[in-house]
Order: structure tokens, then sequence, then C-alpha cells
């Protein structure tokens, strides 16, 4: 019995340990299969790439982005600009560079270059093409009428209205139409070359003057002191005062002498910026007052500098002046006699445009009422026909023409002589 119950005993635990066996494969087996089908169901579709951790998020508004120390602070060959290396060091989604300041290095400030200058001896020789207009009128239109033999009064008219149209004015035209009647009648004239010598005589004639031609712009002296030249530069606006000025101090410049410019245009905006130019072009100092300040004001504090640095020559660029505006013509008398509290002036130069001719003339009168002055400068000679405006103008103020401007260049003024002028116009 006891046997018996012995091996009923050892059946049913083999049989309980079978089944728990069986079932624990099953549920197991259940299980993973489970897994690998939702597995295969989670996988997104398109061969995406699945994330395996959540975006992290912070709340926005000021949190600053950790500063980053980047690679490129230590290697400035890459110019800032990423390189090979910089994503490993510094993952994309960090944060991002900030734009830095980086000093360059300084460029050595350019010192203005003092430039070479032409000298002024037999310019307007050197210039004669310049007044190729003007010698049209002259050299092909009065030399052909002359050089042909005997003229009948038609031919004379022409004479005289081609002396009217080169701006010679009325008076000065009849003076030399009568010159010329008599000398080619007397000399008893033929040929081209005989008439272009008359004419020359005669047109330099008319244009010698007892005025001295030199412009006074070299230093005297005062009660045993050195004294600097006082050359004040007057005339409308935009006849070419300030190119004049620059010019002139060129002129100085190349004969070792010292220039101090004076910028007492201060009407004109951009006048003190060009006269500076100017300036630097030649080495010289210049005195300029604020836009709108007083001109007589800067006008004697230049003089004054002038004096006390002891420079040869202060050149004063004035206000370009309509000489309609009886104001501003009565505050170019107040320039000149605060400036003659510490200087005499030397120069006063009426600058005029020769192609405003009739008009320019017109101004001369104006400028004379009001100030006394002592030289002119014709300005444009080089662009228009009308060279015959020196004549008049000269006429009519009864003071010298002293310079010419034949161009826009740095050079381009030249000492007025009237047998090289009257050369250069005939051709
Ligand atoms: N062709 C030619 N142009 C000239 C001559 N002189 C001056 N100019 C030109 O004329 C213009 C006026 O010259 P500026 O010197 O500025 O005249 P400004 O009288 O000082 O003028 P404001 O300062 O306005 O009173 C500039 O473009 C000069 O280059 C000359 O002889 N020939």
């Amino acid at each position: 019995m006891s046997s018996t119950w012995f091996l009923f005993v050892v059946v049913a635990v083999v049989v309980l340990v079978a089944l728990l066996v069986t079932g624990l494969l099953i549920a197991r087996k259940r299980r993973i299969s489970l897994d690998a089908r939702r597995e295969v169901e989670e996988k997104p579709k398109g061969g995406s790439y699945a994330a395996s951790g959540g975006i992290a998020l912070a709340p926005g508004g000021t949190a600053e982005a950790p500063e980053v120390q980047h690679p490129v602070e230590d290697r400035p060959e890459v110019d800032g600009q990423p390189a090979v290396g910089d994503d490993a060091a510094v993952p994309r989604d960090s944060a991002q560079r900030t734009v830095r300041d980086v000093k360059l290095p300084e460029e050595p400030a350019e010192a203005p270059a003092v430039e070479e200058i032409e000298p002024a001896t037999g310019r307007i020789e050197r210039l004669r093409g310049r007044l190729s207009k003007s010698r049209s009128v002259f050299g092909t239109s009065l030399l052909g009428l002359l050089g042909a033999g005997d003229l009948d009064e038609d031919s004379w008219q022409d004479v005289e209205d081609t002396l009217l149209m080169a701006d010679l004015g009325a008076a000065t035209t009849n003076q030399i139409v009568e010159r010329l009647r008599d000398e080619l009648s007397r000399r008893a004239v033929r040929s081209p070359a005989e008439a272009r010598e008359v004419l020359h005589e005669v047109l330099t004639a008319q244009l010698s003057t007892d005025g001295e031609r030199a412009v006074r712009a070299l230093p005297h002296v005062v009660d045993g002191k050195k004294q600097p030249a006082v050359v004040l530069v007057a005339g409308v606006n935009g006849t070419g005062k300030t190119t004049t000025t620059g010019k002139l101090a060129r002129v100085l410049v190349a004969q070792d002498k010292t220039v101090l410019l004076g910028a007492a245009d201060t009407f004109r905006a951009a006048a003190a910026d060009q006269l500076q130019t100017w300036a630097e072009r030649v080495g010289a100092e210049v005195v300029r007052g604020k836009e709108g300040a007083d001109p007589a004001a800067v006008a004697f504090d230049a003089v004054k500098r002038g004096v006390d640095t002891g420079v040869d020559a202060v050149l004063v660029d004035t206000a370009g002046r309509l000489h309609t505006k009886t104001g501003l013509m009565d505050e170019l008398g107040k320039v000149k006699r605060v400036v003659e509290k510490q200087a005499k002036v030397d120069e006063v130069l009426l600058v005029l445009d020769a192609t405003t001719g009739q008009n320019g003339l017109m101004q001369a009168r104006v400028f004379a009422e009001v100030i006394d002055v002592t030289g002119i400068v014709l300005t444009k000679l080089d662009g228009t026909a009308k060279g015959g405006i020196v004549f008049q103008v000269q006429k009519e103020l009864g003071v010298p023409v002293k310079l010419v401007g034949l161009g826009e260049g740095p050079d381009d003024l030249a000492p007025f002589e009237p047998g090289a002028f009257v050369d250069a116009l005939l051709g």
C-alpha cells in the first residue's frame, strides 16, 4: 500500500512539474510574438529617422544662451568661418555664435602729396591752343578779311562786325578799325603776312596800359619787420575765385614762397573745403571759419595768423557776392576795412568770367565802386569765342588784366602779356 502511495505521489509531482513547465513555455512564447508584432507596427514609414528622445523645450523670452567657447577663437587663420572639425566640437543645435567685433589693423593715414608745379613763365604760349575759340574769330576771320588786299566798305563793315561779335565793345572796335585803315593804307599792305603784322601791332597797342601787371603777392618790410603780402580775391559766384586763389598759391609756392589761404567765402558750404584741397596740394595752411561765420572775421584771423607765422603771402578767398545785393557788397568793403587793422591790403583781384561777356563788365563796374580793384583776372578764356572782353574790361575799369584763366587744371593760370596774348589769338 505504501509503495502504491509513493508511486502515486511521484507521478503526481512529475505531472505537476510537466504542466508547470509547459505553461511557462506557452506564456513566454506568446509574449515574444506580441512584442515582435508591435515592433513591426510601430516602425515609421518612409525610412525616416525616429528620434529616441523628445525635443528639449524651454520657456522663451530673455533666457540667454550659454556662451560657447568655439574652437575658432584659437584658430585665427580660419577667419571666423567654420572649418573642418568645427561641427564635431560644437553640435548643430547648440547656441549660435554671435557676431564678434574684430579689430582690423589701422591703415596708416596718407599724407597729402604735395604736387610738382609747372613754372609760370611762358605759360600763355604753352596754353595758346586753349584760345582756339577766340582765335578762330581773330585769326581766321580778321586775317582772312584783311589779308585779301584792298578792302571795300562792305569788307570794313565785316571787320567791324567781327570785332563786335568778339566782345570788344563799340568804342574799342571803332578805335581799332580806324587804326587799321590808317596803317594798312599808309604802309600799302599787300600780303597776308603784312596784314597780320599790322593787326598784331594795333591789337597789342590797344591792350597796353600804364598799370603795373605784376601781382603784388610778395612780402615787404614794415618798421623793420617782415610783412606778408595780402591779396583779396573778389568776384561774383562761380566766376572762378576759389580756383584762381588755389592756382595763384601754386604759382607762389613754385617760387619757394610760403602761402596762407583764408577761406572767407563762408556763404557756400563747400568753398572752404575746396580751398583746403588746393592748400593741401601745395602744402599751404588754411584759416577757415564755421559755415555762415562773419567773412570779415575769418579774413582778419587769416591775415593775423599770416603775420604771426611770417608767411610771404596771405590770399583771402571772399564770398561770391551778387553785385545786385548791396548789403553783401558792403560786406566786401567791411572785409577790406577789417583786414587793414592787421595789415595793408596789397592787391584786390577781381575775378571775371570771360564767357559772361557784357554782364561781366557790369559786375566789374559795381565792384569797382565798393572796393579799390587793383587787378583783373579773366577766367574761362578757354571756353569762349569772346576773348575780346579783355580789351574792354581794362578800358572800362582803368585797371590792368593781370592774370588769365585758361582751363580748370591746377596750372591753367597765366600772366597776361598783351603781345603773347595777341600772338595766341592770331595763331
Ligand atoms: N574752363 C575753365 N573753367 C574754370 C576756370 N576757372 C575756374 N573754372 C571753373 O569754374 C567753376 C567755378 O569755379 P570756382 O572757383 O568754384 O568759382 P567761385 O567764384 O569760387 O565760386 P563761388 O565759390 O560759388 O563763389 C569750377 O568748375 C572751376 O573749375 C578757367 O579758367 N577755365
